[in-house]
């Protein structure tokens, strides 16, 4: 803490002092429940209607639908809003931090804006120009820690070369760190029994998926391949808090397809466009697919969007596979969205929460 503390202006070091003092939830704490399992069961849970793909081997592939997930949560994410409108006359926001002009960051943040419109969450977005330096960056952040107004808070990654991410998300406050990137976050979700304030957005997809499947988690070989802060490590553990036996491959992997192969439960999270075969998985296997890669068309200038696994191949392979796009990314959304909402009934001291931010 004092090293850190020592790198940040006296001003940010009083902000940090304050986000650790307030951190650590209670074991108790009201939002996740008195007695968080460590099986997380979305309270709305119902198994979605199935389609399928016969592989030319016959063998049936049922393909998840992230649309409808995604317009199911946000459904009910939008009837809580309205009645939070009209009991207390307040409505959750999010702000948004965009730093620089990376073309897909701003695709990002136009989805997410346009479904927060869409279910009521107020939106503040500050745009800060590529070159800024890391002291606007904190004194940003900093402003939306310190305004009751504001619920959630995103700083869109990645960030350019210059500013250190980790420090960054170090000063966001936990409470309002509805990326659930933050340290405390993180390691609350590493650790059996405690309890995060919030699980990333893309990680909670990924197990709704899974759940509202009916895919037994519970005493599975998982794998999942990557190990990012946004996805691939907090994958990891939400899957080891719901009892899988998880393996994790990355760069330094030797020989993944091996590993792979042996596994019940398959996620991508790479960025390398259909780097997993159809060779890689075990016959029967369950593959989530979180890569959203913009591929260039080789028959035309324009880009299409591709996952981590081949798709083609995995069908008559895996027994069911999300798309890209369409799977993962918009239940990843959803929960952004279930987040800032969860982040504004804490706020507002009102307990109950959606069901989907907590374990
Ligand atoms: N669907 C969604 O909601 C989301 C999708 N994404 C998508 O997921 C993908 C990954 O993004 P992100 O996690 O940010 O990426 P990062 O670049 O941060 O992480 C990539 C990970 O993949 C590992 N890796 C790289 N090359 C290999 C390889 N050859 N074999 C095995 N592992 C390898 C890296 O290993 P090492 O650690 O050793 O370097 C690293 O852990 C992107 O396509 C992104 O768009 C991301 C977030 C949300
Ligand atoms: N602070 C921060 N939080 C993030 O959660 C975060 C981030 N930074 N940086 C980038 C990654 C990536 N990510 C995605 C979210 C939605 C889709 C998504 O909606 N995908 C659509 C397609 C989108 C399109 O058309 O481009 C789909 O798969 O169907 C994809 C990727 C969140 N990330």
């Amino acid at each position: 803490m004092r090293a850190c503390a020592t790198a940040f202006p006296a001003g940010w070091r009083r902000t940090l002092r304050k986000a650790f003092h307030s951190l650590s939830p209670p074991s108790s704490c009201a939002l996740l429940g008195p007695n968080l399992k460590d099986v997380w069961n979305p309270r709305d849970t119902h198994f979605s209607e199935c389609h399928h793909r016969k592989g030319s081997n016959g063998y049936n592939t049922e393909i998840f639908d992230g649309k409808s997930i995604a317009k199911d949560i946000k459904l009910s994410v939008a009837a809580e809003i309205s009645k939070m409108k009209s009991d207390i006359g307040k409505v959750p926001t999010l702000a948004v931090v965009l730093v620089g002009d990376r073309r897909d960051s701003h695709t990002f943040i136009q989805i997410k804006k346009k479904a927060c419109d869409k279910v009521g969450i107020a939106t503040l977005i500050e745009r800060l120009p590529e070159s800024c330096r890391e002291n606007e960056l904190f004194d940003v952040v900093a402003s939306f820690n310190n305004d009751p107004a504001v619920h959630g808070i995103i700083v869109q990654l990645p960030l350019p070369q210059h500013l250190d991410e980790e420090k960054i998300i170090n000063v966001v406050s936990p409470e309002k760190d509805v990326d659930g990137f933050h340290p405390l976050n993180m390691g609350n979700l590493a650790i059996k029994g405690r309890k995060p304030f919030f699980v990333p957005c893309a990680t909670k997809g990924c197990i709704e998926l899974l759940l509202r499947h009916g895919v037994e988690i519970i005493g599975k070989r998982a794998v999942v391949i990557g190990r990012s802060k946004i996805s691939g490590l907090p994958t990891s553990l939400l899957l080891q808090r719901h009892h899988a036996t998880v393996s994790m491959v990355h760069a330094f992997t030797r020989n993944p397809e091996q590993i792979t192969s042996e596994a019940d439960i398959v996620i991508a999270d790479v960025g390398i466009p259909k780097m997993v075969r159809g060779s890689w998985l075990k016959q029967g296997a369950v593959v989530i697919d979180m890569g959203v890669n913009r591929v260039k068309d080789s028959n035309s200038r324009d880009f299409y969007i591709t996952g981590d696994v081949c798709f083609d191949e995995a069908v008559g392979v895996a027994s069911a596979i999300t798309p890209v796009p369409g799977g993962v990314g918009p239940v990843t959304i959803a929960m952004l969205l279930s987040n800032t909402l969860d982040a504004a009934k804490r706020a507002f001291g009102l307990t109950d929460t959606t069901g989907y931010s907590s374990m």
